[in-house]
């Protein structure tokens, strides 16, 4: 039963909840359905668990941003609670042990070179073997899909081990292989149904493929950090882990959630978001400029220009290149990388659009309705840069632009993303010509369901641009 004054919705079902108004395989069409009958802000019900769906910017901004600690918890009972054992800091609640570990990535990562030039370097370097892989494969057709997951894994790897792996070495397979795995299982039709159904939580059903993969990351982990234990000089952090180690053993001194096991989890985070997230925007980024010759072009022409007599971009040329920063923005806008982002919980009783929401109400975000918004985009749904242009050809950021969320829980990784995006783009269309197969077919956009959405495995030629 709907608490006094929650927002509409539709009917549910005892044991059931909502289940039957949504596809378990892909419900993002429902969620746009469900809009367009109860409003921008209405409830579900996850099983026994009362959920509401925020959609478009106002709802939005009100809730995460204006009354953004009301908004801050997550939900502890869900799929994705048990599967990480409700350690690390995505999936942690809104409290002391997220607040430290958030504030302590982020100052880790710029200690580590984030908005340096150090950190330019790492992309730089990753970025050349990439780049072999590309040239050893033209004239052939590729697919592009484990190519840019190792890229963004190493990347992100760099920083918390300060590895990078050979794209052949087991921990880099089996990780992008249990990544990729595990975003799918998370938000797919047996997550939806473990939410929903308790007592089938024991049983041996796939969702537990999940459980698998995460204890072989956990031992994988727990192998790297033993490692790293026996080579490390205290007090001389050679990467994030080191600087965790350090923290750890401060912790004798003063009360805090810093501890080993929490390090295995909190790190597992951080590679998972670092690598799922940038590689499938990137593989969005190049099946929309195979399909959009004139806009590769466009950016080609932007970049040599800007380039000309340079030996690479650095993530400064960004201010120059404004047809660029409007095509990697667009097709993040349009590849709706993390589409409901990470569910929230209200962390009191609180309101919203003038409704009330009772504490521990699972939030979801709906983050197409602000993406794909009419009235904020000049063509909401289409591939079109100039949605971040204004007329003199200048790059505009429109407040609708969130793919990292915001308010306090928002993406901590955004800094980093944006770096790569840049360096990766640019650096491979100054390079490369990117071409659609003609025997191809006609191009598939819809995307695999997940935490994140994946395009449909593509195949892509590459030329060496005559120019350079
Ligand atoms: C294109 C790339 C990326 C996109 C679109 C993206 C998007 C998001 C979104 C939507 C959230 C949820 C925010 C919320 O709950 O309100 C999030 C959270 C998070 N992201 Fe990212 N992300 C990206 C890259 C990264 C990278 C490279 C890292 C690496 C460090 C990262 C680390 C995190 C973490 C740790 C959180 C949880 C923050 C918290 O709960 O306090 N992300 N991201």
């Amino acid at each position: 039963k709907r608490p006094k004054n929650f927002p509409p919705g539709p009917p549910a079902l005892p044991i059931l909840g909502n289940i039957l108004h949504l596809s378990i395989q892909n419900p993002l069409e429902d969620f746009e359905r469900l809009r367009k009958s109860y409003g921008n802000v209405y409830s579900l019900f996850i099983g026994p668990h009362p959920a509401v769906v925020i959609n478009g910017v106002k709802a939005m901004k009100e809730a995460i941003v204006t009354k953004a600690t009301d908004f801050a918890g997550r939900p502890q009972d869900l799929f994705i609670n048990d599967v990480t054992h409700r350690k690390g800091v995505i999936l942690v609640d809104y409290g002391a042990s997220w607040r430290e570990h958030r504030r302590f990535a982020l100052m880790t990562m710029r200690n580590f070179g984030l908005g340096k030039k150090s950190m330019e370097d790492r992309i730089h370097d990753e970025i050349q073997h990439t780049m072999k892989t590309l040239e050893r494969s033209i004239g052939k057709a590729l697919t592009s899909q484990v190519m840019f997951h190792n890229v963004a894994s190493n990347i992100i790897s760099q920083v918390l081990f300060g590895t990078r792996y050979e794209y052949d070495n087991e921990f880099i397979r089996v990780t992008v292989r249990c990544f990729t795995e595990i975003s799918k299982i998370t938000n797919g039709p047996w997550a939806m149904l473990y939410d929903s159904f308790h007592f089938i939580r024991n049983l041996p059903l796939p969702f537990n493929k999940a459980f698998r993969n995460v204890e072989i990351l956990k031992n994988l982990l727990i192998c790297l950090v033993n490692e790293h234990k026996q080579t490390r000089v205290p007090g001389e952090p050679r990467h994030f882990v080191d600087c965790y180690l350090d923290e750890v053993e401060k912790v004798c001194e003063h009360a805090s959630s810093f501890s080993e096991d929490q390090l295995i989890m909190y790190i597992m985070d951080l590679h998972f978001a670092g690598t799922d997230t940038t590689s499938n925007t990137l593989q969005y980024g190049f099946l929309y400029l195979m399909n959009y010759p004139h806009i590769q072009e466009r950016c080609q022409q932007e970049i040599d220009r800007v380039l000309e007599g340079k030996d690479r971009a650095s993530f400064e040329d960004r201010h120059h290149m404004p047809y660029m920063q409007a095509v990697i923005h667009e097709v993040q806008r349009t590849a709706n990388t993390v589409p409901l982002s990470v569910y929230h919980c209200t962390t009191k009783d609180t309101e919203l659009m003038g409704y009330s929401l009772p504490k521990g109400t699972i939030i979801i975000q709906n983050m197409r309705s602000v993406l794909n918004e009419e009235g904020q985009w000049k063509y909401p749904h289409e591939f079109n840069p100039e949605n971040f242009l204004n007329d003199q050809g200048e790059f505009v950021k429109p407040e609708a632009f969130m793919p990292f969320s915001a308010g306090p829980r928002m993406c901590l990784g955004e800094g980093l993303a944006r770096m790569e995006l840049f360096l990766i783009m640019v650096t491979l269309l100054r390079k490369f010509k990117f071409i659609w197969p003609e025997d191809a077919g006609e191009p598939d956009f819809t995307p695999v369901y997940g935490i994140t959405l994946t395009p449909r495995p593509y195949p892509m030629k590459v030329q060496l641009r005559s120019s350079q």
